[in-house]
């Protein structure tokens, strides 16, 4: 049997730490073997409850002992390891963030130059099968629709020029309303799925987006339209929030699982 591939893990939060317990428990042909944290004291608990011991390592060194780098970071932390494995051949860089993929110019010319395999997983977005199709057949417009509870957008909340509380937040109101790449510059911690869209589809630039901040809704709520040469097609997720961090829905890590099982399973379903 081929030895299994070693991953290492950046970020143990509300994502990250599905994910490598998910690792830990048996991915088949996958092994985690080292994760980053921000803080090694308080993440002591957290480590505490995985079978295996991942050695603890700083960000920029984890590509080093890993053939597969799954990034579950805040977009803030994202280049310090981006940095780095950008111009590692042979890796796979495994990726929730996706929208800095976008924000970092140059950095997809980057890693394909170096030969580093980029995947990002659709996350909180359901339809890149049918968008992937579609893109095959004739893309003629792809626009993305966002609604979350106020409060998955902290405290305040830009409106217009305006800095507005979202406890304060009565009635469906519209944060934006632009491109792809602006929706990302504007709101990185809340729109990644707006990037995945992006890349398999029309690009940042023709991709449109709206968020939404809507007391009426408890689930992030992403309504994907996409018109083409083969029809429409409308898919719409309605995700829980995750209870750790309700910025992110739910659903997000276990598609990164999902995605990673997939890398070694023999039958694969699904465009
Ligand atoms: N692709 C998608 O569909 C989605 C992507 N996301 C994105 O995924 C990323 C992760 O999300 P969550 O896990 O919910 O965030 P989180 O805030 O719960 O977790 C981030 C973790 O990274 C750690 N961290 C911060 N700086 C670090 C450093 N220098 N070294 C090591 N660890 C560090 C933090 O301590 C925290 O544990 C975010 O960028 C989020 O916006 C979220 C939802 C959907
Ligand atoms: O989790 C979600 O519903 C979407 C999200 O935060 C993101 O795309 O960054």
């Amino acid at each position: 049997m081929a030895e299994p591939l070693r991953v290492a893990v950046a970020g143990l939060g509300s994502i990250g730490m599905r994910v490598a317990t998910a690792l830990d428990q048996g991915v088949d042909g996958l092994q985690l073997v080292a994760v980053a944290v921000r803080d090694v004291r308080s993440a002591g608990a957290r480590l505490s409850g995985l079978r295996s011991s991942p050695v603890v390592l700083p960000l920029a060194e984890l590509p080093d002992a890993a053939e597969i780098v799954v990034e579950c970071l805040p977009p803030s932390a994202f280049s310090t390891l981006g940095d780095v494995v950008v111009n590692l051949s042979g890796k796979t860089f495994v990726v929730a963030s996706v929208g800095q993929l976008l924000m970092r110019e140059g950095f997809l010319d980057q890693a394909r130059i170096a030969g580093l395999r980029i995947m990002a997983p659709s996350g909180a977005v359901a339809g890149l099968d049918g968008l992937r199709a579609a893109r095959e057949i004739g893309l003629e417009a792809v626009s993305l629709k966002t609604r979350k509870p106020p409060s998955s957008f902290g405290e305040g909340v830009m409106v217009g020029e305006k800095t507005v509380a979202t406890s304060g937040i009565d009635k469906a109101t519209r944060l934006f309303s632009g491109s792809a790449r602006q929706s990302i510059a504007a709101f990185p911690k809340n729109i990644n799925v707006a990037a995945t869209v992006a890349l398999a589809g029309l690009g940042a630039d023709r991709t449109s987006v709206e968020i939404w901040a809507d007391p009426g809704v408890f689930m992030n709520t992403h309504e994907l339209t996409i018109r083409s040469k083969g029809g429409t097609l409308k898919v719409v997720s309605e995700n829980l929030p995750d209870e750790e961090n309700p910025k992110s829905s739910a659903i997000t890590a276990y598609s990164i699982i999902a995605a990673l099982r997939r890398m070694n399973s023999a039958l694969s379903v699904g465009t």
